[in-house]
């Protein structure tokens, strides 16, 4: 995947988008990042790129010309430009999943009260917030966005790792997971982990993955227990947690 990022502060992304998973993969290939500082394109003889905002009130917007002129330039017509901004849909993992299907994704980052609206209304055709909280720039929720879709594009991951179990990706949150010692100043792995029991293993996450996620996301836990796809193990295994007086949240 072609990955282009219009940004202020280019060198944000150095650590976050060098090191580990992500740096591995563009290492190999697979990702091709590509970060591009919106102030060369600026035409103004001091690289101004923002200005006070018509009409009045606080701060300062970026102005359309140095973005329009950088997108010109990457030949950005044609693809998903997505603006990050806490007035976007809030992302999801469904949202990483389809976005993880494109060849390429262009991102601006605002900064200050955010980009003229021309740039959004003519170029923009995703606007993402990463939640219901306002940062000082696009930089960050950028590097969120790109962590989660990079790791869903096959390849990324390696082979021991997988992204099928883990939270969200089918509607439920993860089970708990332990590693060597078995037991850890007196704290005792469930035993039944240690069984070699694939069959009952497999059966105890679903039910901790249920139990967490009532416990947590009661909105998921309801979501996923009406749900159609429910084999008959699953439903038995609900009706079991619903009824047992045990099993307390
Ligand atoms: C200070 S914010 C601007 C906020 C804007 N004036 C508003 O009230 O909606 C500056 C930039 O940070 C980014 N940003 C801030 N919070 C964000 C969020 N929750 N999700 C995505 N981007 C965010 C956007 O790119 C935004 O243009």
């Amino acid at each position: 995947m072609k990955i282009d990022i219009l940004t202020l502060f280019p060198n944000m992304f150095k650590i976050p988008l060098g090191e580990s998973i992500i740096g591995r993969a563009r290492e190999k290939g697979i990702l091709n990042i590509n970060v591009i500082n919106i102030r060369d394109y600026s035409e103004n003889k001091h690289k101004k790129v923002d200005d006070y905002p018509y009409g009045g009130g606080a701060g300062m917007v970026m102005q359309p010309q140095p973005i329009d002129t950088a997108l010109e330039a990457i030949d950005a017509k044609n693809h998903k430009i997505i603006y990050m901004s806490p007035k976007g849909k809030t992302f999801n993992q469904e949202m990483a999943k389809e976005l993880a299907k494109e060849e390429r994704l262009i991102f601006i980052c605002g900064h200050y009260e955010g980009i003229d609206q021309r740039v959004i209304d003519h170029w923009v055709t995703d606007e993402i917030s990463i939640g219901d909280y306002v940062l000082t720039g696009g930089e960050l929720p950028t590097m969120v966005v790109i962590d989660a879709v990079s790791r869903l594009i096959p390849g990324v991951l390696g082979q021991e790792e997988s992204f099928m179990d883990e939270s969200f990706y089918n509607g439920l949150l993860e089970y708990p997971q332990y590693t060597r010692p078995s037991e850890y100043k007196n704290m005792k792995v469930p035993d039944i982990l240690l069984s070699g029991n694939h069959k009952k293993i497999e059966e105890w996450r679903k039910l901790q993955a249920l139990k967490i996620t009532k416990k947590n996301r009661p909105d998921m836990f309801e979501k996923y227990i009406n749900g159609k796809n429910l084999n008959k193990e699953e439903k038995k295994l609900i009706q079991k947690l619903l009824e047992d007086k045990r099993l307390t949240f």
